[in-house]
């Protein structure tokens, strides 16, 4: 049970570690089998799968496994052969699979739906749009475009859409726009490019996520186009998922980025607080568990602007309670998260000032500087926050940092930052992009 337990509070650090297609591609699917002789053995569905994570998870995953179970851990993939699909991907029919009718629910997540989709003014018209153009396709907004930043659930609309459309009986496909470029590849390959026209053309409901992947690929972008203008033309819905807004989309072809405007457009904001506390709230009752106020709140202070990382710092408070046996409460929550991100590794100051200043289009002599015209004043607040915040560096550090500031000037910027936050949509997204760009340097370096 226990060693079940430590498996599941991995899998919760390796959803905040890895790309989200990583994970869900090769992590997501697997399951614990058993542990013996400090060896996990863990189930996985196909070779693919099984030679990917022996090949680059093994180490990370024995030395999470370590860490939880207070002592050295080796994990054994197993294949689970029962679930064992067609393995010669050269004969693989489909790897983007349309979705009939009868297959529906098994094809989309379940899991996926409006209605536990939690609404807050950071996401409540993509919630509305989505629903209109689920309950009346090709009818409301088409093409639907949704953008926002990473894990903010634009995959779970996607899928909830799908559920809800194929309830009506259409077809609908679904599948990343990554997924519709090795299709394109494979079906030049195989010198079969008519029944990839096919499968996609002969559809009522196109569902495209992550579409920016699609930038800087010419021929891909040439056959959406196609795709994109047979489906249009033939008033099917189609709904394209993006973390950014056609115009950012810098090497998209201008009559693809002019057809993804002829519809609405409509972005996820980061959550705030409230939001966020709903959310939480929402998946603790899913799981069954009671957690109180003061740790719900604690997890969603800690964690703003992700809200796949919100779950995983939940389901991680919650193993941390049921592998130590320690009661539910605020300190526990703080031991569990307080590594939330060592692997990820902290920004430097430097790294910090200089993505700030060029954030803000100001040069890093600017942001030291005593000029206290707001354009400076408030970035060299927000570097200020961000060194406090992720660089985790102390008050009077801070102030050193930024050209002998005193410690008292320093927490006021960082109280008056968090405020703003919380209150404004723009500003809440600026200072997230910055971070993620901050931690996007650490996970990719
Ligand atoms: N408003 C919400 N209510 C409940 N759960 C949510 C909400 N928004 C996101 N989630 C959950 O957060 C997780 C991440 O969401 P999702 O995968 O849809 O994000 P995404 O925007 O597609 O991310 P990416 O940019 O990485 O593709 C999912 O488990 C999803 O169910």
């Amino acid at each position: 049970m226990e060693a079940s337990q430590a498996w599941q509070a991995t899998l919760g650090q390796l959803q905040m570690e890895l790309p989200k297609a990583t994970y869900d591609t090769w992590v997501r699917d697997t399951k614990f089998i058993k542990h013996q002789d400090e060896t996990f053995f863990i189930g996985v569905q196909n070779t693919y799968a099984r030679d990917w994570l022996e090949n680059r998870l093994t180490s990370t995953a024995s030395r999470l496994l370590t860490g939880i179970m207070d002592g050295p851990q080796q994990i054994t993939f197993v294949l689970q052969s029962h679930e064992e699909p067609v393995i010669n991907r050269e004969e693989t029919e489909e790897d983007f699979t349309p979705i009939s009718n009868s297959e529906a629910q098994g094809n989309f997540n379940y899991r996926y739906s409006f209605s536990n989709f939690v609404v807050g003014p950071n996401n409540r018209l993509a919630h509305a749009a989505s629903q209109a153009v689920a309950e009346n396709p090709a009818n409301a907004y088409n093409p639907l475009f949704l953008y926002g930043g990473v894990g903010l659930g634009k995959t779970h609309l996607l899928h909830a859409i799908g559920n809800e459309i194929t309830r009506r009986g259409l077809n609908v496909l679904y599948g990343s726009s990554e997924e519709f470029t090795n299709d394109l590849i494979n079906a030049i390959r195989k010198h079969d490019t008519s029944s990839f026209r096919d499968r996609y053309r002969k559809i009522d409901v196109l569902l495209i996520d992550d579409i920016h992947f699609i930038a800087g690929k010419e021929s891909t972008q040439e056959e959406f186009f196609h795709t994109f203008n047979t489906l249009h033309g033939q008033n099917k819905q189609i709904v394209i998922s993006s973390d950014r807004p056609p115009k950012a989309m810098v090497t998209l072809e201008e009559r693809l980025r002019s057809r993804f405007e002829w519809g609405l457009i409509v972005d996820i904001q980061p959550p705030e607080l409230e939001t966020r506390l709903a959310i939480l709230r929402s998946k603790a009752e899913k799981a069954g568990r009671q957690v109180d106020n003061d740790i719900l709140e604690y997890i969603a202070r800690q964690i703003q602007s992700n809200i796949r990382e919100l779950e995983g710092a939940l389901t991680r408070v919650l193993a941390y309670s049921d592998l130590s046996g320690r009661p539910l409460d605020i300190d526990l929550a703080k031991i569990a998260l307080v590594d939330f991100l060592p692997d990820i590794g902290t920004p430097d100051p430097e790294q910090i000032l200089e993505t700030v200043a060029k954030a803000f289009n100001l040069s890093h002599e600017e942001l030291l500087s005593r000029n206290r015209s707001k354009s400076i004043a408030l970035p060299r607040q927000v570097a200020m926050y961000l060194l406090r915040e992720i660089g985790n560096e102390s008050l009077p550090q801070i102030g050193e940092t930024l050209g002998g500031r005193d410690h008292t000037t320093v927490m006021y910027a960082c109280e008056k930052v968090a405020d703003m936050l919380e209150r404004d949509d723009h500003f809440r997204r600026q200072v997230f992009q910055i971070r993620d760009q901050l931690y996007s340097h650490q996970v990719y370096a």
